[in-house]
């Protein structure tokens, strides 16, 4: 994830400033100056970087600065609002209604992402409960009827299109048509897209719009255009009006915060972000959960939500492995669709910069080897607060050997388990109302997620770098809460991590 470096960047000059024992403004200013640095290579608009350090600047206003406020925890929060406001469209999209037909259409440029788009929010409705389905009215591309035909019988979503029609208006409609007849509630209609702004193209999808008569029409832009997207935009609103946008393939491109931010400016709401080929790779566009995610403190809210929206077998996921082989592949098959581990590792703080930008080979590779470590450890030291390592540092030259590793590798676990104790220290609080909240078993409402991210964000901003829990404890936290769906995710957890580490994760 190329936009993890921009985080990172960011990350590290709030870090070296709060971490430092002189917080002048001097030092102020350069923290602003790589901001806006970070923030200009990855394609934001100069102008908008200008107003950001502006705005970090007059919000903390150092000079005003008594000498018994906090200055760290100011800036921190100055940085993060303004990112999140960089960010944010604030618009509202439109809100299909249960029990109605929601007519969706698609516009974009050819291989800006649209089929797979089209499908993955099919799905994603799917999965909460809305009764979706497909239109393809690309009569243009030879062979789209069969892509879409194909995402959407791997997605297990019913479709409509034709071999021999050509008119895409024609088809447009009888799909719609057909599907409301039979009380879908999400009709996505997908058009075609040319390699260029074309005239026609534009005169197409106005019929098409007349002749369907859409609820929302979302535009889907590649994220690799960067600041482009503000120009593509306004050519598209100027001849279909579109209400909302999905930015495509944020996962390659660090551009995708240039082309993110440059739409925020029009005032035109992101509903979704592409993250990934896999038809889980999307996420909801919210500015204060992308943000956070990509400052590496986690998205509790997207995991929860990932987690709902597979929908995974509960008795399966509960079954012990020992029964029958096909229990194992039943738990496998769980574990498969969770998706790749590097978006799991990307929602939970901390991991997501412990993983950094390693593919997901090598991140699955640098877990087992840290799990490898802590099943070297006796049980003394595994139940231990790691400081008898630096009491008796031959304990860490014994694990490295015993696990295969090195001491450097048994370093930085015992540094990860330091910072998760800091971390889960601080969140005993937050868990504890959420618990006392009634939560009881069943995911966290809106509000407890709402505060929960709240103090991660104020812990990921206090900690910036990798600072945070590991899969594990937050996993049992979350466990602990109910888990997602009234799963119980700590156990389902440690079977992954005894899938990845044929150990399994301490618990
Ligand atoms: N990495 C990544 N790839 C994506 C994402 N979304 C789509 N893609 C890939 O982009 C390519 C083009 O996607 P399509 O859905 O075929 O594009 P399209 O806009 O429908 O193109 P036309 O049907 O030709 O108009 C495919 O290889 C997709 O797998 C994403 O979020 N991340």
């Amino acid at each position: 994830m190329v936009l993890a470096d921009l985080g990172r960047r960011i990350n590290a000059a709030v870090h070296d400033l709060t971490h430092s024992n002189l917080v002048d403004e001097k030092a102020f200013d350069s923290m602003i100056k790589e901001i806006g640095n970070a923030l200009v290579e990855a394609d934001v608009n100069v102008k908008l970087v200008a107003s950001l350090r502006k705005s970090i600047r007059q919000t903390v206003n150092f000079k005003e600065l008594g000498p018994g406020v906090n200055k760290k925890r100011i800036i921190q929060k100055a940085v993060f609002d303004e990112l999140c406001r960089l960010v944010d469209s604030h618009s509202e999209p439109y809100k299909p209604k249960k029990g109605k037909a929601n007519v969706i259409m698609f516009v974009g440029l050819q291989g800006s992402g649209k089929t797979t788009t089209c499908t993955k929010l099919a799905r994603w409705y799917n999965a909460r409960g809305f009764k979706a389905c497909l239109v393809c009215a690309d009569t243009f591309r030879a062979g789209a009827f069969d892509q879409l035909k194909q995402n959407a019988t791997k997605a297990k979503v019913p479709y409509y299109g034709s071999y021999t029609e050509t008119d895409p208006v024609k088809v447009a409609k009888a799909g719609v048509d057909k599907f409301k007849k039979e009380r879908f509630e999400i009709i996505i209609v997908d058009t075609s897209g040319r390699h260029r702004q074309e005239a026609e193209l534009f005169a197409e999808m106005v019929q098409i719009q007349e002749a369907v008569q859409p609820d929302q029409t979302i535009m889907v832009l590649d994220a690799s255009i960067g600041q482009q997207a503000e120009a593509q935009s306004k050519a598209f609103k100027e001849s279909a009006d579109f209400g909302a946008i999905v930015i495509t393939k944020t996962d390659g491109n660090a551009a995708g915060g240039g082309a993110i931010s440059a739409v925020a400016a029009t005032k035109t709401p992101i509903v979704f972000i592409g993250t990934g080929e896999h038809i889980l790779d999307m996420e909801k566009f919210e500015p204060q959960r992308y943000i956070s995610k990509l400052l590496g403190m986690g998205d509790m809210q997207g995991l929860v939500e990932h987690v709902q929206s597979l929908k995974l077998d509960q008795k399966d996921t509960m079954k012990h492995i020992a029964e029958a082989v096909r229990d194992l592949r039943d738990q496998l098959n769980n574990i498969m669709k969770m998706g790749p581990l590097s978006k799991m590792a990307g929602m939970i703080p901390g991991l997501s910069n412990l993983m950094g930008d390693v593919g997901d080979e090598e991140g699955s590779m640098k877990l087992k080897r840290m799990m490898y470590i802590m099943d070297s450890m006796t049980t003394k030291e595994l139940d231990s607060d790691g400081k008898m390592f630096v009491q008796q540092p031959e304990r860490m030259t014994r694990v490295a050997r015993g696990s295969g590793t090195s001491v450097r590798e048994v370093e930085d676990v015992l540094t990860q388990h330091k910072m998760m104790a800091q971390m889960a220290k601080k969140m005993k609080g937050g868990m504890k109302a959420m618990q006392q909240g009634g939560m009881g078993r069943g995911a966290p409402n809106p509000q407890q997620l709402a505060a929960m991210q709240k103090r991660m964000q104020a812990m990921g901003a206090g900690g910036a770098g990798p600072g945070g829990m590991d899969m594990a404890s937050m996993m049992r936290a979350m466990g602990a809460a109910g888990g997602p769906g009234g799963m119980d995710m700590s156990k389902m957890m440690s079977q992954v991590a005894s899938m990845m580490g044929g150990g399994g994760m301490r618990r």
